[in-house]
Parts: C-alpha cells; structure tokens; sequence
C-alpha cells in the first residue's frame, strides 16, 4: 500500500512538473497563458523588483539547497529513497508556479524589433533554446531525473541503478546544454522588457553560479578523473569555444 501511495505521489508531482514546464515556455515567450512575464497589469516601481527579487530566491535556495549531497543525506531519512527526487521536483515546481502567479511585470521597453522576418527569426530560436532544454533532459534520462524511474523501480521492488554520465549528442558540444537551452529561450525575445530583464539577467547568473561552484563540484567528487577530463575537452557553456573549467 506505502509503495503505491509513492508511485501515485511521484506520479502527481510528475504531472505538477509537466504544468509548471509548459507553463514556463508560455510566460517567459508571452503566449498562450492567462499570465505572462508582460502581462497588461504592471507592478509599482521598486516594490515590483523587491518581490520579483525575492521570488526568484525562492526558486534558486530551494533548488540549490534541496540538491546539495548533504541536505539529501539527511533528507532521505525523513522522506525515503523512493520519494526524494519525486519531492524535489514537486517543490521546484511549486516554487515556479508561485513565481508565474505572483511575477511584478515592470513593461518600460529595452527592445522591440518591428521586422516581422527578424521576430518569427527569434521566436524560432527561443523555440529551439526550449526544444533543448527537453532533448538534454532525455540525454541524461529524463526519467530518472523527474522521479519516475526511482517509484517504479520501488513499486517494483527493484534497486535503482545510477544514471550513467552521459558525454554524447549535445553533451558532447557543452558540458550543461540543458542550461544553455534555458538561457537561449530567456534572451531571444522580439520584445524585451525591464522586467523580462530583470529575470533573463537573474536566471543566467544563477546558472552560472550553480553550474560552476555547485554542480560541477558533485560531478567531479562522483566521476574524478572522467568528469576532469571531459573539463578539459568539452566547454562549460558555450559551443565551440576554448573549454574552461
Ligand atoms: C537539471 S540537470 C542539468 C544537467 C546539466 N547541468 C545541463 O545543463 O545539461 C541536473 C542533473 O544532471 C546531472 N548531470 C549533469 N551533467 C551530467 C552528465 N554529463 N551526465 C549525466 N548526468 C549529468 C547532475 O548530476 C544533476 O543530477
């Protein structure tokens, strides 16, 4: 009974995810959803930047804290093996949905480009930036990354083997493509806002943050040498440039 209350806990907060994901593409690129990162109602001034500041902490201690190797450690001893990654992705999507719902759109234009050819040009790259973020996910096993492979394998009773570190397809041009693929679909925008700003600059030095100093740093401790040597062949971010750890 404990294990299938898991496997439907796992499989709702999956579904959590999948909302909080397609929501994501529908504010950041302004369609399709009843809220956007631009949406008519604007935010008062300073006090707009102060909540969307602390909105987007939110989102970054909760996804950076809840993945340090320390925190699971003890974390796993409250929630169980089964149901931490389940737990981790239904947080980070709350704290995402709570960041589409209570955003403060601040709409002074940095940029508009009139030319139609030139918008549908960055609408197919902000399209593209999305279609990586989902392919890397399923370069690195998407299923084990949101959870899933964790519930059914102990809905099963089986052992959960660890995902192999994976150095092919787009890990092989970047060392974090899904991250670049984040980055390229908050930037490539026809119309950028002070608020859009705001967010795009934020999230990318996040990612660079959490990339370098927090997730590099666990990769390195789990693969040693082999994480060391892909540093040293395959750049950090960006495609075909020198690498740099
Ligand atoms: C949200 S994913 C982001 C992966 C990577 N930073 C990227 O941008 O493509 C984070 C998880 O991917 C895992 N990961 C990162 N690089 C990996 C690789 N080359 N092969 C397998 N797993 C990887 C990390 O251990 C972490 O659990």
């Amino acid at each position: 009974m404990k294990k299938f209350i898991i496997l439907v806990y796992g499989l709702i907060a999956y579904l959590v995810f999948l909302i909080s994901f397609l929501y994501a593409i529908g504010f950041v690129s302004g369609f399709l959803v009843p809220k956007t990162i631009n949406s008519a109602t604007e935010g008062t001034g300073f006090l707009a930047i102060l909540i969307n500041l602390v909105l987007l902490s939110i989102f970054a201690i909760q996804h950076s804290v809840m993945a340090r190797p320390t925190f699971k450690a003890w974390w796993v001893k409250i929630i169980g093996k089964p149901a931490e990654r389940s737990t981790y992705i239904l947080l980070t999507s709350l704290a995402l949905l709570l960041l589409f719902w209570k955003w403060q759109p601040i709409n002074t234009v940095v940029w508009e480009i009139d030319n139609s050819l030139l918008v549908w040009i960055i609408i197919g790259v902000a399209a593209l930036g999305w279609l990586i973020v989902l392919l890397s996910t399923f370069m690195i096993s998407h299923f084990e990354l949101f959870g899933l492979t964790q519930i059914f394998d102990n809905f099963k009773n089986r052992t959960s083997q660890s995902p192999k570190f994976q150095t092919n397809f787009l890990y092989k041009i970047v060392r974090h493509p899904l991250m670049l693929g984040f980055i390229i679909a908050f930037w490539a925008t026809p119309l950028m806002t002070v608020g859009h700003l705001i967010f795009a600059v934020i999230t990318t030095v996040y990612i660079l943050i959490a990339v370098k100093y927090l997730e590099e740093k666990d990769l390195r401790k789990i693969h040693g040498k082999d994480y060391e040597e892909y540093q040293k062949n395959v750049p950090m971010l960006l495609p075909f440039s020198k690498s740099t750890k």
